[in-house]
């Protein structure tokens, strides 16, 4: 399997997404507790959002026509928001406020700054349009329409959409359980002493805050030694709890790289190799029938690969239905003098000169390195076998859209 290509990023991915169906379980919550859940049904509107014409200003609700001479109107009504009006006296003006309902027989309302009151009648004294501050009964949402589509991951808006037609309890998609498993006989837990030859785990707390901003529900975060048996062992036993099994190191070609040679001794390794920089040993494969994410152990790569490789088979085993990522054309602001036949994701900063955007690199990207993916807030992507000069563009993935 070593000699054969790498696989394409594109061709690896729909690989693994034709290999994983989407689940189709679904949950109820309430609709407070919902924040990162993704709907398992499409929510229709019942009933027009606004429910009625309103008021979207302080002011004088009256009828156009009525202001054509010129003369004070009376005012005839007072419209609190929550209260259902009765109609416009003919000739009359209703005092109204924002979010208060248009009384029948009105037809616009005047902010109150521009109008003045002598002895309770009312002049205006800006030109008037029809219509103008009534907000339209259905403007936002019309009965009957698609509010939001199955797929849609909540965020703060969303929970205040499904609030706005009414939405109590939601039906969604269980929280996909992920087992993660940093492999190395080198790791130790942050809190201990180093001995010699040892480094603290950092694959293991970072997966554990990409894994909690992705939605997922991590049910297991155990280290393992190097050893085939326990490697086997540990993977076999979390398969059945887990949607999704992820592991870190392993995936090499050394003696001592048991996670992929687990998952090729049990005939269920389907990809390994990638043509991308960091990560080229990534592998996937399934265990007792669910899927295993082998990243690289390398920190750097761990996150590029989680990123690009991780994140797009997280959202579809979460049934998403958001658009592709496509990051930003931005310029680069270094060169890039060597070509790769792997494609490369370089840590990088968006940054302005003269008003105009430019990425900088961080000069050390090692895939060991996580101080230059803290400096970044973002990945650049350098197609494969291509040089780069200052100016040139390339297409810019930021931290924030990746992990969206
Ligand atoms: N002869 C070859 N050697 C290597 C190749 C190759 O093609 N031929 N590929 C290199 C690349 S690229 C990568 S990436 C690494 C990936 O190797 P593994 O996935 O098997 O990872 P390990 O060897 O277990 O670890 C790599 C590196 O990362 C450190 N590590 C691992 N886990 C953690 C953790 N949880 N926290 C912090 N650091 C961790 C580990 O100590 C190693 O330094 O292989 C290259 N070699
Ligand atoms: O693929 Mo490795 O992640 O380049 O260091």
């Amino acid at each position: 399997m070593a000699d054969k290509p790498l696989t394409r990023l594109e061709d690896a991915l729909e690989q693994i997404l034709g290999q994983v169906p989407v689940p189709d379980a679904s949950e109820t919550i309430d609709l407070a507790d919902s924040l990162g859940r993704v709907l398992a049904e499409d929510y229709r509107v019942p009933a027009d959002v606004p429910p009625a014409d309103n008021s979207a200003v302080d002011g004088y609700a009256l009828r156009l026509a009525d202001l054509a001479d010129g003369t004070p109107i009376a005012i005839s009504n007072r419209i609190p928001a929550g209260a259902a009006p009765s109609a416009l006296t003919p000739g009359t003006a209703a005092r109204i406020f924002t979010g208060s309902e248009i009384p029948e027989g009105a037809d616009s309302v005047v902010m109150q700054e521009n109008t003045q009151l002598e002895n309770g009648s009312l002049s205006v004294t800006s030109a008037v349009t029809l219509g103008q501050n009534i907000r339209r009964r259905g403007q936002d949402l019309a009965q009957g329409a698609l509010a939001l589509p199955a797929g849609t991951r909540i965020r703060p808006q969303e929970m205040g959409l499904l609030a706005s037609i009414g939405h109590a309890h939601l039906s969604v998609r269980p929280r996909l359980k992920v087992a993660f498993f940093s492999t190395g006989d080198e790791l130790v837990s942050p809190g201990q002493a180093l001995g010699p030859g040892q480094i603290y785990n950092s694959n293991r707390f970072m997966l554990a805050g990409l894994l909690a901003e992705a939605g997922c529900e991590l049910v297991t975060s155990d280290t393992l030694k190097d050893v085939r048996e326990s490697t086997r062992d540990a993977l076999q036993r979390a398969a059945s709890g887990a949607d999704l099994m992820i592991t870190t190191g392993g995936v090499s070609v050394g003696e001592e790289d048991h996670v992929r040679a687990v998952m090729e001794e049990m005939g269920s390794l389907s990809l390994w190799r990638l043509a991308i920089k960091p990560g080229k040993p990534l592998a996937f494969g399934k265990i007792s029938g669910t899927p295993v994410l082998g990243l690289p152990g390398n920190p750097g790569s761990v996150l590029a690969t989680f990123l690009m490789v991780g994140m797009p088979l997280i959202r579809h085993l979460q049934g998403r239905n958001d658009p592709n990522i496509t990051g930003d054309r931005v310029a680069v602001n270094f060169p890039v003098e060597k070509t790769s036949i792997r494609r490369e994701f370089l840590r990088v900063r968006r940054a302005k000169v003269e008003e105009r955007p430019v990425l900088e690199a961080h000069p050390n990207q090692g895939s060991g390195l996580l101080s230059s993916a803290c400096w970044a807030d973002g990945l650049a992507v350098v197609p494969e076998n291509t040089t780069l000069e200052p100016g040139d563009l390339v297409t810019y993935l930021s931290f924030e859209e990746l992990l969206r």
